[in-house]
């Protein structure tokens, strides 16, 4: 499943009318079948249902809808459009007109009383009155006719996109339908899971059209992560095989005001598969996390006010060719140790993964990133604007072209973009998260996210697998804490304790 702007949809659309000579109508009737499904699943035959449309193909689903009800025999089928036939679209005119052969009453009305009476009529309501095509702001009388919806409380399922809702930002155009479901055609839209479009298109489902599969293939856009995808990217594990196959990796970080960073970050590599692990820490919290942690080698090094002093990066030089890989930064601050730390680490030819304040300290020395070895960068929003040195809004507004702009100067990266959607991308391919939820949003839950990636890198060696299982994964046991907990209660460590119900889940499916 992926994830496309309205620009690739356009194109999709046109691509498979112009060169698959597949009419817009055939198109149309399929869009208007796939939302009928999501009718039927909450209808009987004598529900009221009035559908709204707009002026433009969206609303042209809406019309093809009416006739397929009616034609199934459904009794009160109404259509509320404001359109003058000349202004509707090519296709929407054709169903309209077949709506009209159809008998179907259609209303037409701008005094809001009549409106809203016709609303307290209804059982369903289906919003076809804009998609993709939304151009500017809602104002006038759409914005009374939406405002009015919304009081009501209706069971609202929208085509394609809530109406209002920007398909590509989310943003709310002037105001947008409350949607209890969004029947999204083709692919997902960038506004249906986006904040705050996500929360108006209420429950979303996307749905064939008999879009040919080698058009969707070839579109421009971002797969969706789901199970069967995931289970196939998790690191097998073997009979014949020691701990010396699944990674030996060194772990860098911890400070006296942050090792839980630290001591989560290696519970969850060792939760995820790990081989073996090391972790250097500065020295002051060598006992704390001797107390902790018994699964691992500890490699203190030297120590300056509970951080890693300027030393430690000599120190640990001769011994880096002992590792397979290296994980750099939780809890470790930003002071001149930590700096040396990354600088070797990032000189080495080791793979890496930089979670934390290493994000923050090559975000001062870009030029470290313009190394051969494979390279996992895991920045939340914030991290992403000091590593592309772009303004915060600049990376909340587009993140995909923030991304992109900044893979584009280096070599082996994969980039984990931490947010409520997650991006896990390379130069050449790209994987969105929608799984999760706001359990995740507390500190110590990237420390957990950056352990399991450790863990199943260790296994796998493929920078852009082990990076989408570990979002993937990571996102999952949060989706399944909250059937039993609530989002106040859940930790970054039950995350970890989850993990294991995951990993067995996906790994059945493999
Ligand atoms: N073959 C296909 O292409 C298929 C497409 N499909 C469906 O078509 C949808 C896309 O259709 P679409 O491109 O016609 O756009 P749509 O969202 O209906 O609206 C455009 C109209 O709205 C108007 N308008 C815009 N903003 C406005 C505003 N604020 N206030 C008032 N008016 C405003 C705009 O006016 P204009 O900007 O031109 O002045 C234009 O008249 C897509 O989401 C899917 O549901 C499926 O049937 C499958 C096959
Ligand atoms: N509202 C949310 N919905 C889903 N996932 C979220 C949400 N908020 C945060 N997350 C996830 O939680 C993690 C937070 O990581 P980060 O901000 O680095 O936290 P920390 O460094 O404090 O551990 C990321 O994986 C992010 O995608
Ligand atoms: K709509």
């Amino acid at each position: 499943m992926k994830i496309v702007t309205t620009k690739t949809m356009k194109e999709m659309d046109r691509i498979a009318m112009e060169e698959y000579h597949i009419p817009g109508v055939v198109l149309m009737e399929h869009a208007a079948m796939a939302v009928k499904k999501h009718v039927d699943l909450v209808a009987d035959k004598n529900k009221h249902i009035v559908i709204l449309c707009g002026p433009g193909n969206n609303g042209g689903d809406g019309f093809a809808l009416a006739r397929l009800l009616k034609q199934d025999g459904y009794e009160q089928v109404m259509i509320f459009c404001n359109v003058p036939f000349e202004k509707m679209s090519h296709d929407e005119k054709i169903y309209a007109a077949i709506a009209g052969s159809y008998h179907i009453p259609i209303y037409q009305s701008e005094d809001l009383k009549e409106v809203k009476k016709m609303f307290a009529s209804a059982d369903i309501v289906i919003d076809a009155l804009f998609g993709t095509g939304l151009s500017r702001n809602i104002e006038g009388f759409y914005d009374q006719l939406i405002l009015t919806l919304n009081t009501m409380h209706k069971y609202v399922i929208s085509i394609d996109i809530a109406s209002g809702i920007n398909g590509d930002s989310g943003a709310i155009m002037g105001c947008g339908i409350q949607a209890t479901k969004t029947v999204s055609l083709v692919c997902y839209k960038p506004g249906n899971v986006m904040y705050p479009g996500s929360a108006y298109c209420g429950d979303v489902v996307v749905e064939d059209i008999a879009m040919p599969q080698e058009i969707i293939a070839k579109s421009n856009g971002n797969e969706v992560m789901d199970d069967d995808l995931i289970a196939s990217f998790l690191p097998k594990r073997q009979a014949h095989s020691n701990k010396g196959s699944y990674g030996k990796a060194l772990m860098i970080g911890g400070s006296m005001r942050m090792h839980g960073a630290l001591a989560m970050c290696a519970k969850a590599a060792l939760s995820s598969g790990i081989g073996t692990l090391t972790i250097a820490l500065p020295s002051s919290i060598h006992a704390i996390m001797a107390g902790k942690m018994e699964e691992c080698m500890l490699l203190p090094l030297s120590d300056e006010d509970g951080y890693f002093s300027e030393k430690s990066a000599e120190e640990l030089k001769d011994q880096l060719d002992l590792f397979d890989f290296v994980t750099i930064g939780n809890g470790m601050g930003r002071g001149k140790g930590a700096n040396a730390l990354v600088e070797l680490v990032l000189k080495s030819n080791l793979p890496c993964i930089l979670d934390g304040d290493a994000l923050y300290l090559v975000g001062k020395h870009p030029e470290w990133l313009k190394r051969k070895a494979p390279t996992i960068l895991t920045p939340h929003p914030k991290e992403m604007s000091y590593l592309s040195a772009r303004k915060l809004d600049d990376v909340l507004n587009d993140p995909m072209e923030v991304v992109q702009t900044f893979l584009k100067g280096y070599g082996n990266i994969t980039l984990i973009y931490k947010n409520e959607h997650t991006i896990v991308c390379n130069k050449a391919f790209s994987y969105m998260n929608l799984a999760g939820n706001n359990a995740l949003a507390k500190g110590g839950s990237g420390d957990v996210l950056c352990g399991m990636l450790c863990g199943l890198y260790g296994q796998s060696k493929d920078a852009l697998k082990s990076a989408c299982c570990a979002v993937y994964v990571h996102a999952r046991c949060a989706d399944e804490l909250i059937k039993a907990k609530d989002y106040n209660a859940i930790l970054a460590k039950d995350i970890i304790e989850e993990s294991s119900h995951i990993y067995k889940e996906l790994r059945n499916r493999q």
